[in-house]
């Protein structure tokens, strides 16, 4: 199936419970990265869009039934979000595939059915929390309870909108809360359907509103300053995050932040090179490279490195890049020109920095006529010595990682550490002591020893340093969405 996707969608916004029209009337364009086709015309919500979403969510907030109904009535609505989902995999995974540019099996088998468990797995885990009771003297009872907080803003980035974006819906639902959501402009195919999906599954309206728009100036921005919003859940750039805690400050909005990251994959010579380098290659080039948790730094012990380096390439030049809708296909184009130019502009720091191209760093030159136009890059492969280098340091989110050499155990702790970021880090050693020594000395939030992106969604997610604020998952989503409240009774 070729990427020509002739349909222009029109993109509305989703306030209390049904689809509107920007106030403005003002529409922005959405192209298929793979064509350049324009596929969807969206409307870009106003500072008064967002006021009504905001207000309309703030409204099913306090006057219910969301927050006050039995947990497992909302559960139960928040599982058929999950059954919906299901029933509409493809789909979705043909929009994800044509918006993003991501394979179309990588949405189908991966992304669609993990956002439908996003869902299930914090309505199914809020149903069966207990709570804290702290035993006094005998004439009290003590207790807690967790209330939902209010209104949420979950703003989301382009590389898994509809993932990260449930991923945050998810628990904000079940603790009680509303929501609006402002997916990535890039992006907005999917997430514009959550609005529907919910009230179809029986939510309240004005529980889940989705306003598009940009950041700056636009609809980010509206919707970070409102004072109807209580908590903010975001993902995406660390200068984003920035920007959103100051506009947030002024009304004291609670935040989560997921951020970016540079992480260190870090190869010992011990380590197992049939499962390091085919796992390494997922790491680095999964979706393009455009995922936060890419292995985008590859340290590689010195007596292995010439080894793992030439089997490293013919790896990475056996990857199929092409149609995102052709199941052969294992990487597609970049998510949008801008996008492009940033990643592009590595290449030249790359050759002024005197990195060495190992592989790639161009445009692939088998691609089909139909996809001349497309945002593509081969995947690309650079030796640095220095990792102080710009291309070492910065996350440069595409298909374009690095392989630097190491030493001693102590040097690989040492430039792994030596980022801003510290979302994760990936380790790859036979070695027990070494594995867990490693694990305790690399600062990121995520350690994978001898995998990567396996995920336990009870398990704390988020990172150190400048790649978040706060944690992801089970309980510790919970601990966002939710207020603690201490109840102590008398009894007599
Ligand atoms: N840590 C994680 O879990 C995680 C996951 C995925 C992506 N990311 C990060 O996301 C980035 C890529 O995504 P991106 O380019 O879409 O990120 P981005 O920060 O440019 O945009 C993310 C969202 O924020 C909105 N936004 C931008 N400026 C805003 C403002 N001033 N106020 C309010 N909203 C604003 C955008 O419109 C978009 O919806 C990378 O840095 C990547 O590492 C992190
Ligand atoms: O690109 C970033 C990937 C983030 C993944 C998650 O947030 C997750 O797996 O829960």
């Amino acid at each position: 199936m070729k990427s020509v996707d002739t349909k222009v969608r029109e993109i509305k916004l989703f306030i209390d419970g049904e689809y509107v029209t920007s106030s403005s009337h003002s529409l922005f364009e959405v192209k298929n990265p793979a064509t350049q086709e324009v596929i969807a015309k969206v409307h870009e919500a106003t500072k008064e869009d967002v006021d009504r979403a905001c207000k309309a969510a703030r409204r099913a907030f306090e006057e219910g039934p969301w927050r006050t109904m039995p947990v497992k009535e909302r559960c139960e609505k928040i599982r058929r979000m999950a059954e919906i989902i299901m029933e509409r995999r493809e789909e979705l995974a043909r929009l994800e595939a044509t918006d993003v540019g991501k394979p179309y099996s990588v949405a189908f088998e991966k992304e669609i059915p993990r956002s439908a468990h996003n869902l299930k797995f914090f309505a199914d885990f809020i149903e069966q929390l207990g709570g804290e009771v702290y035993p006094m003297e005998e004439e009290y009872l003590n207790y807690t309870r967790y209330e939902p907080v209010g209104v949420a803003a979950l703003i989301t980035p382009w590389n898994l909108p509809f993932m990260l974006t449930t991923w945050k819906l998810g628990p904000c639902l079940a603790a009680g809360n509303t929501a609006v959501i402002k997916p990535a402009e890039a992006t907005p195919l999917t997430v514009s359907l959550l609005g529907e999906i919910a009230k179809e599954a029986g939510i309240p309206d004005g529980v889940v509103n989705v306003v598009h728009g940009f950041g700056p100036n636009s609809t980010g921005e509206f919707l970070t300053a409102h004072p109807e919003v209580d908590l903010i859940s975001f993902t995406g750039e660390t200068t984003t995050g920035k920007a959103i805690m100051k506009t947030g400050a002024d009304t004291l909005k609670r935040v989560s932040f997921e951020l970016g990251g540079k992480a260190a994959n870090i190869i010992f010579e011990d380590a197992d090179l049939h499962k390091a380098i085919p796992v390494s290659i997922q790491a680095a080039f999964l979706n393009s490279g455009q995922v936060c948790l890419a292995g985008s730094r590859i340290l590689v012990q010195r007596s292995i490195f010439d080894e793992f380096v030439a089997r490293f390439k013919k790896a990475a030049e056996e990857l199929v890049v092409g149609d995102p809708q052709d199941p052969r296909t294992n990487m597609g184009p970049l998510v949008s020109e801008e996008h492009y130019k940033k990643v592009t502009s590595y290449l030249e720091i790359a050759k002024q920095e005197n990195a060495t191209l190992i592989t790639g760093g161009k445009r692939p030159s088998n691609l089909p006529d139909y996809l001349k136009n497309g945002f593509y890059l081969e995947p690309t492969v650079y030796v640095h010595e220095n990792p102080e280098a710009r291309i070492c340091q910065e996350e440069i989110f595409g298909p374009v990682v690095t392989i630097i050499p190491f030493d001693t155990e102590e040097e690989a702790v040492q430039i792994a550490n030596n980022t801003q970021y510290g979302l994760n880090g990936v380790i790859w050693t036979e070695n027990l002591q070494r594995a867990h020594r490693i694990s305790h000395q690399v600062r990121a939030g995520t350690i994978w020893v001898n995998c990567w992106f396996v995920r336990d969604l009870r398990a704390p997610f988020g990172g150190f340093k400048k790649s978040g604020i706060g944690r992801e998952g089970g309980k510790h989503s919970l601990e966002f969405f939710t207020e603690a409240k201490n109840i102590c009774i008398a009894l007599q």
